[in-house]
């Protein structure tokens, strides 16, 4: 799915944020990315989504070199890869339904059918009473859960997320958490960055660490037995046909 081999990154001409990062991504796998601040997690994930090139070394996604990829197909590389971004990213003159319903339009989903799927994955995130609201009028942890409705709605080849619980309480972390497993179970490879380490104990995937802009691969600890998904996340997802 992704492959960095010797990757460098910095930011015009100042420092390497980033240096020999080699690592990859199995197709279908799902895992976290930790780190102390300003260890570079953010700048990786935007390397993964290419929102930035590497200074050197090869980063392949999707089976293609990255570095070889005209700017006039990143666009319909992009839509396969939902994100999360630490600030969320929100159109602020759209409703929350309006938000959410974007990558559906995009991929010309009739109305009727993505209404049922954007009510349904709202109510699912707890903002079915906020859904004509625009940003600015949402708490930041409402502002988080549209944003990842968002960017889960489509059920996107590759989901990265940064720090995607960090502004909610630990109940809805773990409710999102399930419903990031639950878009894994479907085919989705998930990569979130967080530094909310009893998330990590509790849903037991690999993580990768940064420190200081080098990475090392932790072994995930033992896992116990796994913990089924007490919530009904999926019909809005399992419902939908392939390529919608
Ligand atoms: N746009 C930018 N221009 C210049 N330097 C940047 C830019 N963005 C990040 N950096 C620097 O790159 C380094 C890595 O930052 P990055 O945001 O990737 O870290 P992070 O691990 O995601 O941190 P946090 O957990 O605080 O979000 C830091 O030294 C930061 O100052």
């Amino acid at each position: 799915m992704i492959r960095f081999e010797n990757v460098g990154m910095r930011y015009g001409a100042g420092p390497e944020v980033l240096r020999d990062v080699t690592f990859q991504l199995e197709p279908g796998s799902f895992s976290f990315l930790t780190g102390p601040s300003g260890a570079g997690k953010s700048s990786l994930l935007k390397l993964m989504y290419l929102a930035h090139r590497p200074s050197r070394g090869l980063v392949t996604l999707f089976d293609r070199d990255t570095s070889t990829i005209h700017r006039k197909a990143l666009p319909t590389l992009r839509r396969k890869i939902g994100v999360v971004f630490q600030d969320f990213r929100l159109m602020e003159h759209m409703s929350t339904f309006d938000n959410v319903a974007l990558p559906l339009r995009v991929k010309g989903v009739s109305e009727d059918r993505l209404k049922k799927h954007v009510t349904e994955l709202l109510a699912w995130v707890g903002l079915k009473d906020q859904i004509n609201a625009k940003p600015a009028t949402l708490s930041g942890g409402q502002q988080q859960r549209v944003s990842i409705a968002r960017a889960v709605i489509s059920r996107p080849k590759l989901l990265l997320a940064d720090e995607p619980t960090g502004n909610v309480d630990d109940e809805i972390a773990v409710r999102l958490l399930y419903l990031f497993e639950e878009l894994n179970r479907m085919g989705t490879t998930v990569m979130i960055a967080t530094h909310n380490q009893s998330l990590i104990d509790r849903f037991q995937h690999p993580v990768f660490h940064l420190e200081n802009g080098e990475l090392t691969a932790l072994d995930p600890i033992q896992p116990p037995q796994p913990e089924e998904n007490p919530f009904f996340v999926n019909e809005m997802m399992h419902g939908r046909e392939e390529g919608q």
